[in-house]
């Protein structure tokens, strides 16, 4: 293995520019990442809102089992693992049941008269 330090323990300039390079796009992704993560959860809000106003269940299966195969496919073909890309929709899923569940219980509460908010 090559090493890319000067032989004073400092890293070589090149690789450190590099390496800052590098980083300065994996931020550049993250941020686009979170703010795209964050127009979902936007938009599952408004559906666990309308799912709860008119008693639907918070989870469908048959819908992830579309986007599952969907996104596995994007993953392949992007080559990205598809495993790891169905564990992330899954991961995100998850919450979104949870949020999903925190509305229905709100807006059950409501028609019941008792409190709590959900938003
Ligand atoms: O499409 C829906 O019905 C949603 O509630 C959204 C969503 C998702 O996050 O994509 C979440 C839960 C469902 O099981 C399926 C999909």
């Amino acid at each position: 293995m090559t090493t890319s330090t000067n032989g004073t323990g400092d890293v070589d300039p090149a690789v450190r520019e590099e390496l800052a390079r590098l980083r300065d796009s994996i931020d550049n992704i993250d941020a686009a990442v979170v703010h795209m993560l964050a127009e979902r959860f936007k938009a599952t809000q408004q559906v666990g809102h309308l799912k709860a106003q008119h008693q639907l269940p918070p989870a469908d299966p048959a819908r992830e089992a579309r986007q599952i195969e969907r996104l596995r496919t994007l993953a392949e073909n992007a080559k990205l693992d598809p495993a790891f890309a169905e564990k992330f929709l899954n991961f995100i899923i998850a919450e979104v049941i949870r949020h999903h569940e925190r509305i229905a219980e709100s807006v059950e509460n409501t028609i019941n008269g008792t409190s709590s908010q959900a938003n």
